[in-house]
């Protein structure tokens, strides 16, 4: 009946077009296909179906759509007809669920249940049916089931649907809801024969393949005890990136960026990347580059490192092949490899995205439980963040350490989160090399085609333990007795390949041989090898300094011409849009501003920052959640016409208003409410090219620990590991406003715990500026004045090296107008690492300064009102602006002006937190630096486990209390 076909039909599918044709059919028969329609309407009236039958709206086949009605229409029996579609529903089951029964596991170990839906006599098939003729006709699925002829068996359709779909490729696409592309990967395997490999195709395969397993081989000989998570089980993983990599240069791609795990990465650094073999094996000879003195880099184990190279295809095309150097955390570098993706698109003005590629590698265990993956597949098909589809391979071993998939998952496979973004996934059995040839060709044809993401999962095995050192036999006695039987994938191809005459077993001798030797002699060079020192910087940082040649500071002010050019942009309306009555007021008191030369606030001070780097020719590319408008509504670098929602970003207009054609582009985009992510991808962005300003900005500061490991592993450690300098930007909002234990703190404490200077070690004065920060692993700073913020920006690319920036920024003092700053402040040299007294004039001399209050950020001003207030005269206050590098200099010069003062620490967070701990130190050398007695006291909230308490009121009072202590409260030691 109707309503059986439905369900059997529906049963383990998803939504797609025939299953809504069928429920809709169910509901209301004339809602479908009128061919369909009149089909069942005509049959339930009893009228011969053939004359109202039309072959059905096929199911997409690009061949089919494009078919005339069938020679059949017109004398189809309504049993013929009923044929056809009973036969379309199986068809159909196969390919919804076919890869449920596919041979994907080398091993065999997994006992597999037909599904329900496979069996024809679910759709009314019995044993008589299997070898009677059935009519297919002309539609879609003849070409696939029998060769192009009308007739065929239920037989011989169960054998081609099996070998389609059920061989050693399993393939999941029938949950993508685009139509174009679910039959383009039909017609890709639907194909009428089994698709025969040429000879010399398969020669290449297997020498390929040889390369792969005999590097395993050699580097298990020549260092039997070192760890090197090698790709034995998995060797087909080398001729099928191969193959997908030709392809896609075929195609246009001219430059691939890859991310990968442990796991197969020195034979991929050697037959993929082509890393030169002496360098390898240099490094398990125990050659590191390293750096140790005032400056060091101590490297990084062999399996973690990045590399570059330019590759010729075998077809002679060239392709840049680049891996992101990545910590041991599984899967945190996928987004940095986006983002350098996304960067490199940008730069070469790859609008299609077809020159520049990412290729992510992934462990079964890795690729399910690590949220980053999801995090970073949802960044695919956004508009600032997508790179036109990434290919990613996943190294299903079947194994995560001793963990087995049971209990490393809670779904069928390992992949399944690629089915959130619809997106195709092939599984294929590694230890059929061609099948897993075939599948990468096609998903480097999908990416191209359709830029799109896509999966495919090589179902493999481990031939070691975790690592080659590690027995396995503790944990999985059963796979690895399975694992120690197991042909290994080079015999068996080798054998089948010599038994299709393909090649002879001379032949294939003579392939092994050469390709020892070159391995051999690999290994003597490695043993002369010396590593580069000074690989510090990709290409296009050429001219940048590395941090043992010291730079030079550049100046960060600008004209006021300038200033007032850039101004006039920002305040000014575009014609004919529509902004909003409070922008038009906030535009207003802009132009005022920009007028009076007073009153310049935060944003303000940003956007001058942005636009004189933008005409200076700086890309500035600023993400994060809501950063367009503002978490705080203060930015508004995008305005949207209240009428038609079209948006309007002043700072893009810069170049045109200016007449300046080689301005840089600017980016202001929401971003995923991800941090990990998209802090990595921006992290991965900066690091592709130095002159820009890349700035990631967290909602509040607090969210930025969901990106924790992007913070320890590679913003605050990358430099010193793996010698690549990033000039990332991190905003964080940060400040006690009595809204609770969430949103005020952006725990600074712990990017100062991060910070790498010896608090012992004070550099000599004429050189602390350049050499700290050259020296250090990144800037922490919280600035006190818009211009101050303005200064900071610039400068991170006004300089000739590059370093990471973490600015605690403010939240209350975006619209406190005595932090505001006047025009002529921009036109100032640079920088400012820390403010003296502002108001010198309002208190006494500085030999009857009884006590220096050193404070940073907004808690300024609340000292500098409580001493107005309470008309003290006797205390000077002063603002590090630069936490790390420490300003030793400045902060001597400080203690020197008042000979008479007591030092007082003054911080708005809890004593455990904040800035306390970190600076202390810092105090007590200064102290002894300048012969001083070393002390300072601490004022600020007290120790807490949480950052900030729930209550207003409680708020206020902690305020006034630790302000009355650092005015006028005790002196004493720590
Ligand atoms: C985030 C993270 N957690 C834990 C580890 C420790 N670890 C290293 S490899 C590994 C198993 C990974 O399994 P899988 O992703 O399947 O890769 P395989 O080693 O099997 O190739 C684990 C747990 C890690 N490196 N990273
Ligand atoms: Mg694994």
């Amino acid at each position: 009946s109707r309503k059986e076909l439905s369900e059997s039909f529906l049963d383990g599918t998803s939504s797609t077009y025939v299953e809504d044709m069928f429920a809709n059919w169910v509901k209301d028969p004339k809602s479908v296909h009128p061919s369909w329609a009149s089909f069942f309407e005509s049959s339930e009236r009893g009228v011969p179906a053939g004359e109202a039958f039309m072959s059905p709206p096929t199911l997409g086949s690009s061949v089919a759509t494009k078919a005339t009605p069938s020679t059949y229409t017109s004398s189809g029996s309504p049993k013929q007809v009923s044929d056809s579609m009973r036969l379309l529903l199986l068809v159909r089951a196969y390919q919804v669920r076919g890869h449920a029964l596919a041979n994907l596991d080398p091993l065999g170990l997994e006992v597999k249940e037909e599904p329900a839906e496979f069996n024809p006599a679910k759709y009314g098939f019995t044993e008589a049916d299997m070898d009677r003729p059935i009519f297919v006709g002309e539609g879609f699925i003849s070409g696939f089931l029998t060769n192009k002829q009308p007739e065929t068996t239920l037989r011989q359709v169960l054998k081609r649907l099996k070998e389609t779909y059920c061989g050693d490729i399993g393939i999941e696409y029938m949950h993508i809801q685009d139509r174009e592309m679910c039959d383009w990967i039909r017609d890709k395997f639907e194909t009428s024969q089994p698709v025969e490999i040429p000879d010399k195709e398969k020669i290449k395969i297997l020498e390929r393949l040889s390369w792969a397993d005999q590097f395993e081989g050699f580097l298990g000989l020549k260092y039997r005890a070192t760890r090197r998570f090698g790709l034995d089980g998995c060797e087909s993983l080398i001729p099928g990136m191969k193959a997908m990599i030709d392809t896609a240069t075929e195609d246009g791609v001219e430059s691939i960026v890859l991310g990968m795990p442990h796991r197969g990465r020195l034979n991929v650094l050697a037959n993929v990347v082509r890393k030169p073999l002496p360098a390898i094996f240099n490094e398990f000879n125990g050659g590191v580059i390293s750096i140790e003195g005032e400056y060091s880099a101590t490297g990084d184990v062999k399996y973690h490192l990045g590399t570059s190279y330019d590759r010729v295809t075998s077809s002679g095309k060239k392709v840049h092949l680049s891996l992101v150097a990545n910590p041991s955390h599984l899967e945190a570098v996928n987004p940095l490899v986006e983002g350098k993706v996304r960067a490199k698109q940008h730069y070469s003005k790859d609008t299609e995205q077809k020159k520049s590629m990412a290729v992510q590698l992934h462990g079964d265990a890795s690729v399910a439980g690590q949220g980053v993956v999801y995090e970073t597949l949802h960044l695919s098909n956004l508009d600032n963040y997508s790179t036109g589809g990434t290919v990613h391979i996943v190294v299903n071993n079947q194994i995560g350490f001793t963990t087995n998939p049971k209990y490393s998952r809670s779904s069928k496979y390992c992949t399944d989160v690629a089915k959130t973004i619809d997106i195709p996934v092939f599984h294929v059995n590694g230890d059929n090399v061609e099948a897993v040839v075939k599948v990468c060709k096609i998903a480097a044809e999908w990416r191209q085609k359709f830029k799109r993401d896509v999966f495919v999962d090589i179902v493999c095995y481990r031939k070691h333990g975790h690592n080659e050192t590690d027995q396995p036999k503790f944990t999985q006695p059963i796979m690895y007795d399975k694992i120690g039987k197991q042909q290994p994938i080079i015999e068996k191809y080798s054998n089948k390949l010599i038994a299709e005459k393909v090649i002879t077993q001379e032949q294939y001798l003579q392939m092994k041989n050469i390709i020892h030797e070159s391995y051999e002699k690999g290994y003597q060079d490695g043993m002369k090898h010396v590593p580069n020192a000074e690989d510090w910087l990709e290409s296009r940082w050429e001219g940048f300094k590395s941090p043992i040649e010291l730079g030079n500071p550049g100046r960060t002010g600008i004209d006021q011409d300038l200033l007032q050019k850039i101004g006039k942009v920002l305040y000014t309306e575009p014609s004919g849009f529509e902004v909003h009555s409070t922008i038009k007021r906030l535009l207003k008191e802009k132009k005022d501003m920009f007028d009076k030369g007073t009153g310049f606030d935060w944003a303000t001070a940003e956007a001058l920052a942005f636009g004189s780097l933008l005409l200076d020719g700086n890309h500035v590319r600023l993400s994060g959640q809501d950063v367009e408008r503002g978490t705080f509504s203060h930015r508004h670098a995008v305005w949207h016409d209240q009428k038609t929602d079209q948006t309007y970003a002043p700072l893009t207009k810069l170049a045109t208003a200016l007449g300046k054609k080689d301005a840089a582009e600017f980016v202001a985009s929401n971003s995923s409410l991800s941090e990990f992510a998209v802090l990595g991808f921006e992290l991965g962005y900066s690091l592709e090219n130095p002159d820009a300003l890349i700035l990631w900005e967290a909602q509040f500061g607090d969210f930025s620990n969901g990106a924790q490991v992007i913070i320890d592993q590679f913003i605050s450690s990358g430099e010193q590991k793996w010698m690549r300098q990033s000039g990332l930007t991190m905003l964080l909002p940060h400040g006690y406003d009595g809204a609770g234990p969430e949103h005020s703190s952006c725990r600074i404490e712990r990017y100062l715990q991060l910070c790498d200077s010896d608090p012992n070690k004070i550099p000599p004065k004429e050189e602390a500026e350049r050499k700290q920060s050259q020296h250090c692993n990144m800037q922490v700073l919280n600035c006190s004045t818009p211009v101050n913020y303005f200064h900071a920006l610039r400068r991170q690319v006004h300089r000739d090296f590059r370093k990471p920036l973490v600015i605690a920024t403010p939240k209350y003092l975006l619209r406190y107008e005595k932090s505001f700053s006047t025009a002529k402040e921009f036109s100032n040299d640079s920088f400012t690492r820390l403010y003296p007294e502002a108001f010198p004039d309002q208190i006494n001399k500085p030999e009857k300064i009884n006590r220096i209050v050193f404070c940073t950020g907004q808690v300024y001003y609340n000292l500098i009102a409580s001493r107005e207030s309470n008309n003290i005269k006797d205390v000077a206050i002063i603002r590090v602006e630069q936490l790390h590098p420490f300003p030793f200099d400045l902060v001597a010069e400080q203690l020197q002006h008042y000979p008479n003062a007591k030092a007082i620490w003054c911080q708005e967070e809890p004593m455990n937190m904040g800035y306390w701990n970190y600076i202390y130190p810092y105090f007590i050398s200064t102290f002894k630096h300048i012969n001083r007695p070393a002390d300072i006291t601490y004022t600020g909230r007290p120790s807490s486990a949480s950052p900030a308490v729930a209550s207003h009121t409680l708020h206020k009072l902690q305020l006034e209390n630790f302000l009355s202590n650092a005015l006028t409260g005790q002196v004493g030691s720590k």
